[in-house]
């Protein structure tokens, strides 16, 4: 095992990227080495999640109606101390927390962003040792410093945020993140505790072999979908089909493996959750934005997700993302459905 040697860690990354700004103030900067922090100790206690009081349900149910697990907890808790102590977090937004959080102190009413998160992604996978991970979005906020922060400040357009990203705790431990000039991937090396670059300029290919949707949802699925999966299990040479059928059940974990390799995931809206599962602020935009910068697609199934402007703070949408071609090519299947 060769081990690289001019390893760069992502305070160095994000230094180096905050000199190519002459005007910018390090807030931003700041802000990203909070997060690193706070992974590293969600890190931690997933890593011995056995040996220590992280596993199993937390006995309360979030605003969404599921059960909290106690690592979603943690997870929260841990976000919100690490932002806190930044200084450069007005408010949160959070998968576990009905309202926004907001730092009513100094230095949060003078913090120029606002943070929306799911701490915890992937939390049927906890007690099972399969890969779960964090979900993060930043936002200038359209308040002004020194005023009380509001929802207003996190119903913005995807477009608008500054940065985004996801950590994933898989066999190793990565923070892949994007502020809008391409997409890294960072490696926790564990012997010095920091999270080195390892997958500079991510790039997701333009069309893959993999599909990924929970097809025990199949009954309840629209019908283009159910004929975008008949299309993917086709055999066809010429196209690469069939596709290979993978779903872990971690939004993280299976859509970093398609940016990797190539691929679509879906979570469409079915006939019992006519808006999808997943949550527009704090999944969907920043895997979006994450996609869009590595050169793939994201929609819920008609437009852009980053081009949708939020209405609530849990909003779900039904969510298309990966592989262009391949999202694409689904957008197809469903339109021509919606329409005969
Ligand atoms: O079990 P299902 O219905 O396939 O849903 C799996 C999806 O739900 C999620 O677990 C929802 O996220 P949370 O675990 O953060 O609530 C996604 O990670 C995943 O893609
Ligand atoms: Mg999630
Ligand atoms: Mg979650």
């Amino acid at each position: 095992m060769t081990e690289h040697n001019n390893v760069q860690t992502l305070n160095q990354f994000i230094i180096q990227r905050q000199a190519e700004y002459p005007n910018a103030s390090g807030e931003l900067s700041r802000l990203l080495h909070h997060i690193g922090i706070a992974s590293k100790i969600v890190n931690r206690a997933v890593n011995k999640a056995g040996l220590v009081d992280v596993l199993g349900a937390h006995g309360d149910q979030n605003v969404q109606g599921e059960d909290q697990q106690k690592l979603d907890v943690f997870a929260d808790t841990h976000f919100i101390n690490a932002l806190r102590g930044s200084g450069e977090c007005a408010a949160i937004a959070s998968e576990e927390n009905e309202d926004i959080i907001i730092f009513d102190d100094a230095m949060g009413r003078n913090a120029k962003y606002v943070f929306c998160m799911d701490p915890l992604d992937g939390s049927s996978n906890i007690d099972v040792n399969v890969s779960i991970g964090t979900i993060f979005s930043i936002y200038q906020r359209v308040s002004k410093k020194g005023e009380l922060p509001t929802k207003e400040d996190f119903l913005q357009e995807g477009t608008k945020q500054v940065a985004a990203g996801y950590v994933i705790y898989g066999s190793s431990t990565m923070l892949v993140y994007t502020t809008g000039n391409g997409v890294n991937g960072f490696t926790l090396d564990p012997s010095i505790g920091e999270f080195c670059l390892s997958h500079p300029n991510i790039k997701t290919p333009k069309n893959g072999k993999i599909y990924s949707i929970n097809e025990g949802n199949y009954i309840n699925l629209p019908g283009g979908v159910k004929k975008y999966i008949k299309y993917c299990q086709e055999k066809d040479p010429k196209t690469n089909r069939p596709y290979t059928s993978r779903y872990i059940g971690s939004l993280v974990a299976d859509f970093h493996r398609n940016l990797l390799k190539g691929g679509i995931f879906i979570y469409p809206n079915t006939s019992a959750n006519s808006n999808g599962k997943l949550r527009l602020l704090y999944e969907c935009n920043p895997i979006a934005f994450i996609a869009e910068q590595a050169g793939g697609k994201a929609t819920n199934g008609v437009e852009r997700i980053l081009k949708i402007k939020p209405d609530s703070i849990h909003q779900r949408v039904p969510f298309y993302t990966g592989s262009s071609a391949m999202v694409k090519k689904a957008e197809d299947f469903l339109d021509f459905f919606n329409n005969i």
